[in-house]
């Protein structure tokens, strides 16, 4: 039996990961779940899993989460720290499946225990690469990928020589706005962008995948987890999200992973690492699919992958600053302060801004040196939100 805890649990991976243990009760038992404002969902999932603690993010969703778990003997606490110290309960894997940089601290908890690490959470890796891995290694910790396109390259490198890799090919859906002409893009509102042609995710992510910006922090995750040098890491637009990735090798071979778009199977391969074991995903029928396609993922049209590579570049806390201004303002956007095009502008005003002031160079990461570029950055951000707004 593994012990499991899942951080971010009421989300879309949480709930994928917990209908995966829903359904094998016999082989998990939960210790911790962790939610932010949707409690009462989060106090159902508790129940049902038995699990020993329930934690949601925010002081004032307390008092209500208690009531939802009165009596079931399940313990209830609230707060950033908290979740954090849910990580201090011996699991065998967490997930890190909580949305944003507030999912590196419990991640980087869990691997000061030596446990391994289920990581949805690719902002962890955008963020904090290096410092996250040279942690897990000090700690003789084990991250696995959960992230589709990551799992993929995963298990395309099983039992294969890192040095004989030429370079890995990361597919893009294209998002909700691939078929739409330019010049239609500055006006998209927030309900088009929130719309997958393929995947059923959270909110933030989806705009992300039309804006491309998921598609760039998948570039740096990439080069962060595997190493690969930047140039070897390409992208391209592959409209049904039936291929995953593909790794090409130095005797010309390309490995593609294929699979259906249902984020259960890149979750159940990392709950049953290091073997493989039944996945109750759809098995695809490649008669009935008949075509695969792929375009170009053309730079003009998002300027995220080419901001990207600027991040990839410089590198230090560059990662760091890309996924905070990203961040804020994509709450700007949500908010409907600013429109679809200003998210990339005004990323890019920052890095620049920041890049300007000297304020990303950094040999050695540290947690606090990441929080403050990423506390600085946001400010930016919504600096540049207020300026844009007032136009
Ligand atoms: N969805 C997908 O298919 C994929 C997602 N990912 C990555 O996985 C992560 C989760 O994505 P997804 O499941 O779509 O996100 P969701 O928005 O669906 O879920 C996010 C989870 O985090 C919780 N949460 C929100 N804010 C905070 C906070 N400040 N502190 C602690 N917990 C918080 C939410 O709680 P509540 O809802 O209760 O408020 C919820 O449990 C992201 O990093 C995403 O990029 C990667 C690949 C695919
Ligand atoms: C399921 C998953 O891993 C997402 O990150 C997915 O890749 C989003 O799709 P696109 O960003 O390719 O639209
Ligand atoms: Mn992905």
């Amino acid at each position: 039996m593994r012990t499991v805890t899942i951080f971010g649990a009421t989300g879309s991976i949480g709930e994928s990961t917990v209908d995966l243990i829903a359904r094998a009760p016999e082989q998990y038992r939960v210790v911790a779940l962790t939610g932010g404002r949707n409690v009462a969902r989060l106090a159902e999932q508790a129940i049902l899993l038995n699990a020993e603690l329930a934690v949601t993010a925010f002081d004032d969703c307390f008092a209500d989460l208690k009531a939802a778990l009165a009596g079931t003997g399940i313990e209830v606490a609230a707060g950033g720290a908290a979740i954090v110290e849910a990580a201090d309960r011996h699991a065998d894997l967490f997930m890190s499946a909580i949305v944003g940089a507030a999912g590196l601290p419990p991640g980087l908890r869990a691997l000061r225990h030596g446990t391994t690490l289920a990581l949805a959470n690719k902002e962890s890796l955008v963020t904090a690469g290096p410092y996250l891995l040279a942690e897990a290694a000090r700690y003789g910790a084990t991250i696995l990928p959960v992230d589709s396109e990551h799992s993929a390259v995963f298990q395309a490198l099983v039992g294969e020589d890192m040095q004989t890799v030429e370079r890995v090919i990361i597919t893009a859906s294209g998002g909700a706005f691939r078929d739409w002409p330019m010049e239609k893009l500055a006006g998209a509102t927030i309900e088009q962008a929130s719309s997958h042609p393929n995947w059923d995710m959270g909110q933030r992510i989806t705009i992300d995948s039309a804006s491309m910006f998921n598609k760039a922090m998948e570039l740096i995750e990439t080069k962060e987890f595997f190493g690969f040098q930047p140039s070897q890491i390409e992208t391209v637009v592959h409209p049904e999200s039936l291929i995953h990735a593909l790794v090409g090798f130095n005797d010309g071979a390309l490995m593609a992973h294929l699979g259906p778009p249902d984020m259960r199977h890149a979750i159940g391969y990392a709950l049953h690492w290091p073997e493989r074991g039944h996945v109750p995903v759809e098995r695809l029928d490649l008669v009935k699919i008949a075509s695969l396609n792929f375009r170009p993922a053309d730079e003009a049209r998002y300027p995220a992958l080419r901001i990207a590579r600027d991040v990839m570049q410089t590198g230090g806390l560059a990662g760091a600053a890309f996924n905070a201004a990203k961040e804020a303002a994509l709450d700007a956007f949500i908010a409907g302060q600013i429109g679809f095009l200003d998210m990339a502008r005004l990323v890019d005003e920052v890095l620049n801004r920041l890049q300007g002031q000297n304020g990303l160079s950094c040999d050695i990461l540290s947690l606090d040196k990441v929080l403050e570029t990423d506390h600085l950055a946001r400010e930016m951000t919504q600096e540049f939100v207020q300026v844009t707004a007032a136009r």
